[in-house]
C-alpha cells in the first residue's frame, strides 16, 4: 500500500531521514518510535507530501506521491499539535471542512459522538484546551472513512476516558482492514493496538519487527520491556539517555 524506499531528507546540514526503506499493508497497526527529533514526523509529512525528500521514492498504491495529491484523500492524519483559524468554532471547522472535501463517502461520526463535542459547537477554537482541540482534529482525521490513518502522538494531551475512546476507535478500524501508523512515547498505550513496530533512530530504522516476532524473541509480553531488551542486546557497552523509553 505505501512503499518507501531510500528516502533522504536534510534540514540545512542536519540529517533528518538517511536511507529509510519501508513498506506497509493494508490490515497493519505499526508503530513508529524512537527519540525525540529522531525523524518521526519527518517521515510521517513525506508519506504526506508536506516534506519534499531529496532522494528516494514513496510510492502510494504504486503511484509515486510526488506530484500527486488526489491519494491523500485516502489518508486521515491527525497531527502532534492541530493549528485551526482561532476565531472559527469547531462547528465551523468541521463544516469547512466537509465542504471542503465534497465527499461522496458516507461520514464518520463516531468520534464526535463519543467526544460529545456536538455540545461544544459554537466554542471558537482559540478558546479550546489542547485535549478539546487534540479532538476535534481526531474526529477530522476518521470523518471521511479514508483507507488509511496517520496518527502523530494522537493521545497525547487527551484525558483517559478520550484516551481510551481514541484507543478503541483505533482498534475497531484496524479490524476492518485499514491501515494505521502511530507515533507514540507511551509504549504502554499501544500494547493492545499494534501488529508491528519500526523503532528509529539519529534518521535511520533501527529495527522493524512484528510484535508478535518482538516478544517472542525478548521472551517478555509488553511491548515497552521487549523494546528495552532488544536496545539492551544492541548497545550492551552504552548507556544513552536519547534511548530513555516511557512505560
Ligand atoms: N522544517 C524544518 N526545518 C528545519 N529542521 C527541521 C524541520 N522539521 C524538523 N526539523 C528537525 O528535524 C529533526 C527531526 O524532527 P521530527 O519532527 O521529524 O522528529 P520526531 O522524531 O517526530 O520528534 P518528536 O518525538 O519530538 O516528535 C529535528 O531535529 C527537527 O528539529
Amino acid at each position: 500500500m505505501i512503499e518507501i524506499k531510500n528516502i533522504n531528507k536534510k534540514f540545512g546540514k542536519l540529517n533528518v531521514l538517511n536511507d529509510v526503506n519501508l513498506s506497509f499493508k493494508k490490515g497493519e497497526c505499526i508503530a513508529l518510535i524512537g527519540p525525540n527529533g529522531c525523524g518521526k514526523t519527518t517521515l510521517i509529512k513525506s508519506i504526506l507530501g508536506m516534506v519534499l525528500p531529496d532522494k528516494g521514492s514513496i510510492e502510494f498504491n504504486g503511484i509515486s506521491v510526488l506530484g500527486a495529491y488526489l491519494y491523500r484523500e485516502n489518508i486521515g492524519y491527525m497531527p502532534q499539535i492541530g493549528r485551526y483559524p482561532d476565531n472559527m468554532t469547531i462547528g465551523q471547522i468541521i463544516e469547512m471542512i466537509k465542504k471542503i472535501r465534497n465527499s461522496n463517502e458516507d461520514l464518520d461520526e463516531d468520534l464526535l459522538k463519543a467526544f460529545e463535542l456536538e455540545k461544544m459547537f459554537d466554542k471558537k477554537m482559540r478558546t479550546l484546551s489542547g485535549g478539546t482541540t487534540q479532538k476535534v482534529s481526531a474526529v477530522l482525521a476518521f470523518l471521511f472513512n479514508p483507507d488509511v490513518l496517520i496518527l502523530d502522538e494522537p493521545t497525547a494531551g487527551l484525558d483517559p476516558l478520550a484516551s481510551e475512546i481514541l484507543k478503541e476507535k483505533i482498534i475497531k478500524e484496524k479490524e476492518k482492514g485499514k491501515l494505521i501508523l502511530i507515533t507514540s512515547h507511551l509504549l504502554s498505550e499501544l500494547d493492545d493496538l499494534i501488529t508491528e513496530i519500526i523503532f528509529m533512530q539519529d534518521g535511520k530504522v533501527h529495527f522493524h519487527k512484528k510484535v508478535a516476532d518482538l516478544k517472542e524473541e525478548t521472551n517478555e509480553d509488553k511491548i515497552s520491556k521487549a523494546i528495552a531488551n532488544i536496545l539492551k542486546q544492541k548497545q550492551p557497552e552504552t548507556r544513552n539517555p536519547k534511548l530513555a523509553i516511557v512505560s
